[in-house]
């Protein structure tokens, strides 16, 4: 498969050269240039397939012919080595739970898939390549996970000082060996920034080679469309219209459901549940596209103003405002909401969320006022032990930590402080 541009400003290029470049040269994200539906037959057999054997015939068109299919059979099945649960709470609303891999976020599916095919794309390649990841919390524990010890890799995470959980950043601080983190004065979105202007810095690129390993990157993002289709095997039995739920922040997540459904899943409609963070719901209002400097808040990883990925859910709608709208509906909610309706499933149906997942949940529930006759699935995007504090501060009941979650806990931080692009850039120079 080739990708384009969305700046359209550069040439097109393989999949192969997409995820090793990471982000185009004209600063664009890549985006396939065809999108072909699953037969009918897929889906109607899916109740007989694994989740290897969904995630191979929907990825595949995407990576071939770069990835050869005996090792994209592979990648799909080491990548999806934990479970997918849907946990039911009433009649119309359930949870997909992604929590169920290495660093408890539904992160470790982009970052075990990419790391996979970077590792394939690079064994005969002397150059080391230099990974950067601009974090709200979870994508640099995962990625630092998915590429801890991975040969001729180094990973370079930024993430906003005192702007993640304490768990969160014993996750991207602790492993050492080919992981570097650099704690940035500032927000996200100036994390993120930086790492965008280090692709297009020469004085850089000329030196070693750069990707990332954000949802920028196709291999990252793509597999992210996998678990919208493990949910609809779970449930499509029992309900028609499926609707997804999806606590956004940069937005990658729900544009991989997106890319779901233009495979063909039936999926009934999007829900983009924000928390103070809102530039899509306002933009949903006004069609007019403000993003603002993040707000802090309790789903902290959320908490991006500039998303990367609306230009792709734009891409996908062709640019059309009115069949974007017909498909997405977004609801913004504060964080007195969001540990409310953490209290609310804790006491009606005896279970536990995250921040992040609350504020999918309320996004079920709102959607539910105007269609109360769909099947509302919200995504619980991270295990409620990663933030800790709030979650025990709002049941009043103590958590047992997972092994994933204990396995980090007590190593010592190490990071350095950063402030502005020319630290990051003296810190790869230095490297
Ligand atoms: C727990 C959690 N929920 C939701 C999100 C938002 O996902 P996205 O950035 O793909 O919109 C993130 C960060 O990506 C996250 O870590
Ligand atoms: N919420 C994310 C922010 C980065 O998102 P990504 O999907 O583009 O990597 C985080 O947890 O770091």
């Amino acid at each position: 498969m080739n990708y384009y541009s969305l700046n359209h400003k550069a040439p097109n290029t393989t999949f192969k050269n997409a995820v090793i470049k990471g982000i185009a040269p004209d600063k664009g994200l890549y985006f396939p240039e065809t999108i072909t539906a699953l037969p009918k037959s897929f889906f109607d057999s899916i109740d007989n397939l694994s989740h290897s054997e969904i995630a191979f015939e929907a990825i595949k068109q995407f990576v071939s012919p770069e990835i050869p299919e005996e090792i994209l059979k592979t990648i799909v099945e080491e990548t999806l080595s934990f479970d997918f649960p849907v946990v039911k709470l009433n009649k119309n609303i359930s949870t997909l739970e992604l929590f169920h891999g290495p660093t408890m976020a539904f992160k470790d599916v982009g970052a075990r898939f990419m790391a996979r095919c970077l590792g394939y794309f690079n064994q005969n390649n002397d150059r080391e390549v230099t990974v950067l990841v601009a974090t709200s919390g979870d994508t640099g524990g995962a990625v630092a996970n998915g590429f801890l010890g991975v040969k001729g890799v180094n990973v370079v995470i930024l993430y906003p000082s005192g702007k993640v959980s304490d768990i969160q950043e014993m996750q991207l601080t602790t492993l050492g060996q080919n992981i570097k983190a650099l704690e940035v004065h500032g927000t996200f979105d100036d994390c993120q920034d930086m790492v965008k202007t280090a692709f297009l810095d020469e004085a850089l690129t000329s030196q070693m080679q750069l990707t990332s390993a954000n949802s920028i990157n196709v291999a990252r993002w793509l597999p992210q469309l996998f678990y919208f289709m493990f949910a609809y095997k779970q449930l499509h039995k029992q309900h028609k219209d499926i609707v997804f739920s999806v606590p956004s922040g940069n937005f990658g997540n729900i544009c991989a459901g997106m890319m779901a459904q233009q495979l063909g899943l039936p999926i009934k409609h999007f829900v983009a549940s924000n928390n103070a963070n809102n530039v899509v719901t306002r933009y949903l209002i006004s069609q007019l596209y403000e993003p603002k400097p993040s707000i802090q808040t309790i789903s902290n990883a959320m908490d991006v103003g500039a998303p990367s990925n609306f230009i792709r859910i734009q891409e996908i709608y062709k640019n059309n405002f009115d069949a974007l709208k017909s498909n997405l509906t977004s609801y913004s909610y504060s964080d007195k909401e969001t540990k409310e309706a953490m209290l609310e499933m804790y006491k009606n149906y005896n279970y536990v969320a995250d921040p992040h997942g609350a504020v999918g949940y309320l996004g079920c529930k709102d959607y539910l006022k105007e269609k109360p006759n769909a099947h509302c699935v919200f995504l619980e995007t991270a295990h409620p032990t990663k933030f800790l504090d709030v979650v025990e501060e709002v049941v009043q009941v103590k958590q047992a930590l997972p092994s994933q979650i204990q396995s980090v806990m007590g190593k010592e931080k190490e990071s350095t402080i950063i402030s502005t692009y020319d630290d990051l850039k003296a810190f790869l120079l230095k490297k």
